[in-house]
């Protein structure tokens, strides 16, 4: 399933950030039971994550056998060098949790960064068990990038060639554009594409200017850099462009639309948000024609053609809301864009609040959700079946991990509804 847009998500700080990204990885680590393949960057952004790693709370919950190592670009010099990449994850986290065989560095010791781009591309080939990538199986379950401040990722730099070879997986790139100025071998576009998930993490004020480039659509490979699955940007307050994000509509919503996975907090969320606005709350399976609801019952599942004269029904409710001047919040899964677009289109009165969170997390809050039996599985759709919201839809995504005054708190400031305010 291809992701347009990236889904954007916003963290408070670097912190923040560490813990939301060691979610997304242990999460997508969690569906896959067989051998997985991560694939690492360089830079001072994943440090934090690297860290995280290592703590118990995490180690604990990644199966390390299964998991093998990689590196999406690596500064040619020698390993052990304060600037080698893999050596700086090797002493954050791989050096104390992963089996050596399980660790991928790219070679240094060659006599040139291009013998070590063809090296680690047949090591890729071997791994892959192909020389062509196939868009239904992803080389990677994870690719994890940081973005440099000229808009380059990995070692992949604004207007040099490397950016545009689309028949190698790895290439050696003979000067960066950037500090560090030492050759570099990185992997192409396609090869870090092949992934299920591409995490950006961006942070800082620094980022900030860059971002708001990439996000415009600049022609810089940050904004060429795209999973043929899914992609999402972490960015933290300081580097989350606020101009061009939070195109703060001129009235408020008429409609708000909570959507997420099956135990995400839709009813929790949209309750509470209803009672601090004085809004009317709305659960959108209220909204099924006698059908779909005989249908369920029968234990069949739904087909799209069920579904849309539900989501219309949905959408008429939220025009005569709008006819009435009324404002409503409705809980609706929303899975899938097509599904919003019914919902909310275009317009800057429908918003689509995005709670969004790790299977781990939501499978155990409704392990522990009182008298509901959840099949197992039903998460393994609802994810697979996921397409999170792109910049293009202005969600707000609040992270499910925090208290609910907490996202109630975070909506209500993305909304610039004071927190008093009834
Ligand atoms: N932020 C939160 N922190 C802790 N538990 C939560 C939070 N949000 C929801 N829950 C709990 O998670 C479970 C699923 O929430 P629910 O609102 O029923 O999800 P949904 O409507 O998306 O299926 C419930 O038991 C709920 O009490
Ligand atoms: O080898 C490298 O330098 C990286 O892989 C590079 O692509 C990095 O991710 C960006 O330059 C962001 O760097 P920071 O995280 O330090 O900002």
């Amino acid at each position: 399933m291809a992701t347009a847009s990236p889904a954007l998500v916003r963290v408070a700080d670097k912190a923040a950030m560490a813990q939301a990204a060691a979610d997304r990885l242990i999460a997508q680590i969690a569906v896959n039971p067989g051998r997985i393949a991560i694939c690492l960057t360089g830079g001072s952004s994943p440090k934090q994550l690297y860290e995280l790693l290592a703590t118990d709370a995490c180690r604990a919950r990644i199966p390390w056998a299964r998991v093998h190592w990689f590196i999406g670009d690596e500064r040619f010099v020698a390993p052990g060098d304060p600037l080698h990449n893999m050596t700086v994850a090797r002493h954050a986290f791989l050096d104390a949790c992963a089996p050596p065989a399980n660790i991928h560095p790219i070679p240094t010791d060659t006599a040139a960064p291009e013998a070590a781009a063809r090296a680690y591309e047949r090591e890729l080939m071997a791994f892959y068990g192909a020389d062509k990538l196939d868009p239904a199986r992803p080389l990677f379950d994870l690719v994890l990038l940081g973005i440099g401040p000229d808009g380059h990722v990995a070692s992949l730099f604004p207007g040099f060639p490397a950016v545009d070879v689309s028949d190698r997986w790895v290439v050696g790139v003979d000067k960066a554009n950037v500090t560090p100025f030492v050759p570099r071998v990185s992997l192409t576009l396609p090869a870090l594409g092949s992934c299920r998930t591409m995490l950006f993490e961006v942070a800082g004020p620094d980022k900030r200017a860059i971002l708001t480039r990439v996000l415009a659509g600049e022609n810089l490979p940050a904004h060429r850099a795209r999973s043929n699955h899914h992609t999402i940007l972490l960015i933290d307050a300081a580097a989350w462009p606020e101009t061009s994000l939070d195109r703060s509509p001129p009235e408020l919503p008429q409609a708000l639309i909570i959507m997420g996975v099956a135990g995400s907090g839709k009813s929790t969320i949209g309750e509470t948000l209803a009672q601090r606005l004085g809004w009317r709350f709305e659960d959108g399976d209220s909204f099924h024609p006698p059908a779909n609801v005989a249908k369920m019952s029968a234990g069949h599942p739904l087909t799209d053609e069920d579904r849309w004269p539900w989501l219309q029904a949905i959408a008429d409710e939220i025009a005569r809301c709008r006819a009435n001047g009324e404002r409503i919040i409705i809980a609706c899964s929303a899975l899938k864009k097509v599904y919003r677009d019914i919902l909310a289109g275009n317009r800057d009165d429908v918003r689509i609040v995005y709670l969004e969170g790790s299977q781990n997390l939501i499978a155990d809050r409704m392990r522990h959700r009182k008298g509901h039996f959840m099949p197992t599985g039903l998460l393994d759709s609802q994810f697979a079946t996921l397409e999170p919201p792109g910049g293009d839809e202005h969600p707000i995504t609040v992270s499910v991990d925090a208290p609910v005054e907490a996202i109630v708190d975070g909506i209500l400031q993305r909304l610039r509804i004071g927190q008093g305010r009834a």
